[in-house]
């Protein structure tokens, strides 16, 4: 996947450049970021890179024509790629939209600054608007980092069968079952039985009753957004009756 970014501070990219699993998947050649600046594409002598709003009121805009040479420099790069601007007002992100989004070839985000980018711009050169959670950050670059993250996760070969994306928590709708490691005594507190029977399908069970229940618990929300096979429907019940008996 070759992803493309707009965003008046590349050095924080590094954060994806550089380590973990994205900066290996970028390493082995499985996902490639470049990023322009729209201060590159300024030509007065302060490199000017906001404006004020129409209508007055608080902060800046961004100005219109860096950063739409900015997205034109991209395009050119990356002809085949949707444009995504990231902002409160976007489609909520999820396992699955990262789903869908991961099938890409290429993709250009667009990270915003300020108050944000011209209405008009937006409706002329960006394709769709993500939003990463319901509340306001100060741009969009980590937005949009915390996507490249997720979408490299599900790319083929980029993790390894150990991390298999496959068993993550919310690939099946569900939160993650508790991990536990040595000391199997960790300040009086013992690792459950079952994880040390070397039982490998009790073990499966007893995570994934442990999945359901803490989704339950937590976020019956979202159990409104699964369809729950039999096992699951059965370990489920098992596990809301003992808690009501
Ligand atoms: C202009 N700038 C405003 C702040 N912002 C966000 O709060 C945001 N982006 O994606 N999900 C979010 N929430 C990014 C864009």
């Amino acid at each position: 996947m070759k992803i493309g970014f707009i965003t008046l501070f590349p050095e924080m990219l590094a954060a994806v450049t550089d380590y973990g699993v994205t900066g290996r998947a970028i390493k082995n050649g499985l996902l490639s970021l470049q990023s322009w600046n729209p201060r590159d594409f300024t030509h007065d002598r302060h490199q000017t890179v906001d404006d004020r709003p129409y209508g007055g009121g608080p902060g800046m805009v961004m100005k219109t024509e860096p950063l739409s040479d900015a997205l034109a420099a991209a395009r050119q790069a990356l002809p085949k790629a949707r444009v995504a601007y990231l902002s409160p007002q976007g489609r909520p992100l999820d396992q699955a939209a990262l789903s869908e989004l991961a099938t890409r070839e290429e993709w250009i985000l667009l990270a915003g600054r300020y108050e944000g980018v011209d209405e008009r711009l937006l409706q002329a050169e960006v394709d769709e608007e993500w939003s990463i959670g319901d509340y306001v950050l100060s741009g969009g670059e980590l937005a949009g980092m915390v996507m490249i993250d997720g979408v490299a996760r599900l790319l083929p070969g980029v993790l390894g069968h150990a991390q298999s994306a496959v068993e993550d928590s919310f690939v099946d709708g569900l939160l993650d079952c508790p991990h536990y490691t040595r000391p199997e005594d960790y300040r009086g507190e013992q690792v459950p039985e079952v994880l040390l029977s070397g039982d490998h399908e009790r073990i499966r069970r007893w995570r994934l009753k442990q999945s359901l229940a803490r989704t339950w618990e937590r976020r019956p929300d979202l159990l409104d957004r699964v369809t729950l096979n039999k096992e699951q429907q059965e370990l489920l019940a098992e596990y809301i009756s003992e808690q009501t008996s």
